[in-house]
């Protein structure tokens, strides 16, 4: 990817410094000697750091250090023979991405329960990369801040194996993903009532908790924003920062988080005051000194334990943990409620470690099964694909890229004032687009949409090159479109490969293995195709670039995409919810496993459709009433 071509900085200094700082050699000689070494890794980076922000990034590591190594603020800790052998958690909270980090929080609230959280990453504090918006790309795939996962062999992609990072620290997959903020559409949430039996998931149920999650702010420019998004939607107290961009460029369509998504309009970020507002900024970092709530961080859940049995039924309220595959096993249990929050990848990987999950395939493991659940299946996915055209005038990511002078001047702002180019990511504006209900496609395929109000595809406008599999040309300017598929019909899964839990699992998001996928791919491309011959793009876009460029039959569309597709990084459904006494599903509408007791699932795997949106929104599940009111 561009972006990843200048900005390998972290490759090369950050990564060796992260990873000392999170095994905690503690020592004053050792640190001062790792600065030493730092400064001179950092000295041989004169591409990306000029000396003046020397001391500035220098300032930033040494904090990540101290930051990561000690066990410093409030209930942060590091390893868990640092917890308290006699406190009790009424809950433990497994995993610190949007869904655990808002659970977590919001039972902690109450200060008369007390509420650990374990998160397998690192702290996400003081990490350069994560901070500056334009650098988001730097932090996957293969870094130390992610699950650095790959697909098994796509079939709708030429057998192409493709890259399936995860996050893995505080904050979760919001701490390195691309900040982008949209709910998803009324249609996407009222399947989820419909398909649940409750009403509380539906969007006019779920209305009063935007508002409690989202704190608009200004844009870091402080343009004005009167015509790019409708302020009286969004909430403007709650504890996520919602933003715009600060550079223009294709106005249209107010709001896309009104509840019907559909065109293009400016798009929303999770960003404030020029820095990323992840899960861990907004709920976990400035909450830390609760009394009770407790943070172990660099600690991976390794099960969670049947503790008994009620009635007949299974309890699971214990975890079995470590801090790595050949460390000590550390067992807590919950007096009320063990909540796993893992993620779609991880969670069913720990739910069928420990025996919850398909009879079948765990048998042929030699895992006994406690309850046989369809676990791991139904993964869904966006498929993207970038598409990449010549431009007339210079574009914003190739500009800074190629420089590392301006990179330097931009970076160098950003810690001085959290003011320029490093304060937006990488695009501004989305569009959300339907196939006719009249087209031929529909008298063969069902259609997988969840109404009118939710897009079968997605355009995502990026000014500059990017390609997930082609390096950026060294000259020319470029606009790069994603065409992603939304509404997929494709569905996949998650099946555990050993039962180590440190192995990684076998991930099969099943990219364009359906007729209709393959399809929206294709429509899609050729919408775009007719999208920038529009006059209003006349003498700016002047044809297509890179690959892309010969580009125009059926057949080579679908080449195309076979040769490109990849993830938008949006996995949901492998633990999803069914109504109560239905069998189809793993959790209930109230994300209670089925069949046992004590244990919850909160996060993008019970989603049992991919809303048509950037996925963040939706998995603040844990914020919505159904649940929550429930389990205080
Ligand atoms: C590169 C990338 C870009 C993205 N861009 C966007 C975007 O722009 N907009 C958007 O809306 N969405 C985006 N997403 C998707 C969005 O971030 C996810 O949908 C969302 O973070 C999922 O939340 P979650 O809580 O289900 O899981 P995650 O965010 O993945 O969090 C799970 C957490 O659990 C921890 N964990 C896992 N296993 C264990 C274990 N065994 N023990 C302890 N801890 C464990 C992980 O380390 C992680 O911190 C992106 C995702 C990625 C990866």
């Amino acid at each position: 990817m561009t972006l990843r071509r200048q900005f390998d900085l972290r490759h090369d200094f950050l990564n060796p410094l992260v990873r000392i700082a999170n095994h905690l050699v503690v020592k004053w000689s050792l640190i001062i000697k790792f600065l030493d070494i730092a400064i001179r890794l950092i000295s041989n980076q004169a591409q990306t750091f000029s000396s003046a922000n020397r001391t500035a990034v220098f300032a930033r590591l040494l904090s990540s250090i101290l930051l990561g190594a000690v066990v410093t603020r409030g209930a942060l800790f590091t390893d868990p023979s640092q917890l308290s052998s006699t406190k009790k958690y009424d809950y433990i909270v497994v995993g610190a991405g949007p869904g655990g980090s808002v659970v977590a929080n919001r039972l902690s609230e109450n200060s008369s329960v007390n509420v650990l959280l374990i998160e397998a990453g690192i702290s996400d504090e003081g990490v350069l990369p994560v901070e500056v918006p334009f650098l988001a790309a730097q932090l996957e795939p293969n870094t130390p801040f992610c699950w650095n996962y790959t697909t098994t062999p796509q079939s709708g992609l030429n057998g192409r194996v493709v890259q399936y990072p995860r996050g893995k620290m505080l904050g979760g997959s919001s701490s390195i993903n691309f900040m982008v903020w949209t709910r998803g559409s009324q249609d996407d949430f009222n399947r989820y009532a419909a398909v649940s039996g409750d009403s509380g998931w539906s969007w006019e149920s779920l209305q009063p908790y935007w508002q409690k999650i989202e704190k608009l702010v200004a844009p870091a420019d402080n343009h004005v924003i009167t015509g790019e998004i409708d302020p009286s939607i969004h909430g403007t107290s709650g504890p996520l920062d919602i933003t715009l961009p600060g550079y223009p460029e294709f106005p249209f369509n107010l709001d896309m988080n009104s509840g019907n998504t559909i065109g293009v309009g400016w798009a929303q970020y999770t960003i404030g005051d020029g820095s990323r507002a992840s899960s861990s900024t907004a709920y976990v970092e400035p909450f830390l000194s609760r009394a009770n709530f407790d943070v172990l961080i660099q600690t991976q859940v390794t099960k969670v334990i049947q503790t008994g049995t009620q009635s007949g039924t299974p309890v699971f309220r214990g975890v079995q943990f470590a801090q790595s595959s050949s460390g000590p096993r550390y067992a807590l249990n919950a007096t009320t409620e063990v909540i796993l929050s893992a993620g779609a990848i991880n969670s069913p990987q720990i739910l069928m470690l420990s025996g919850i999950g398909p009879k079948s395939q765990l048998s042929k493991l030699g895992i006994k099964t406690v309850v046989d659940l369809p676990v791991g299946g139904n993964l869904s996915d966006h498929a993207l694909l970038s598409n990449q055209f010549t431009v007339s005038q210079p574009d914003v990511i190739d500009t800074i890229t190629r420089n590392s002078t301006l990179a330097n001047a931009a970076v160098g702002q950003w810690l001085e004032t959290k003011t320029g180019v490093m304060v937006d990511g990488p695009g501004n504006h989305i569009g959300w687009i339907r196939i006719p209900k009249n087209d031929s496609i529909f008298k063969t395929q069902t259609d997988p949409s969840a109404g009118p109000t939710s897009s079968h595809f997605e355009f995502l406008f990026l000014p500059g090159f990017v390609s997930l599999n082609a390096a950026a040309p060294a000259t020319g300017n470029f606009m790069s479109v994603f065409t992603n598929v939304v509404s997929p019909s494709s569905r996949g899964s998650v099946t555990l490969a050993s039962t180590d839990p440190f192995a990684f699992p076998n991930i099969n998001p099943a990219f364009l293995s359906t007729i209709f996928d393959v399809y929206t791919m294709r429509y899609a491309v050729k919408s775009l195709q007719r999208f920038v011959a529009a006059p209003a793009w006349s003498g700016y876009v002047t044809g297509q670039a890179g690959d892309f460029a010969g580009v125009t039959t059926d057949s080579e569309i679908d080449a195309w995409a076979r040769s490109q597709t990849d993830t938008v990084w949006h996995p949901v459904g492998t633990a999803s919810m069914s109504p109560c006494g239905s069998d189809t599903g793993v959790v209930n509408p109230d994300l209670t496993v089925k069949g046992v007791i004590g244990l919850r699932v909160v996060d993008a795997s019970v989603l049992p459709y991919v809303p048509a949106a950037h996925t963040q929104a939706a998995v603040k599940v844990a914020e919505f009433e159904p649940w929550l009111c429930r389990a205080t």
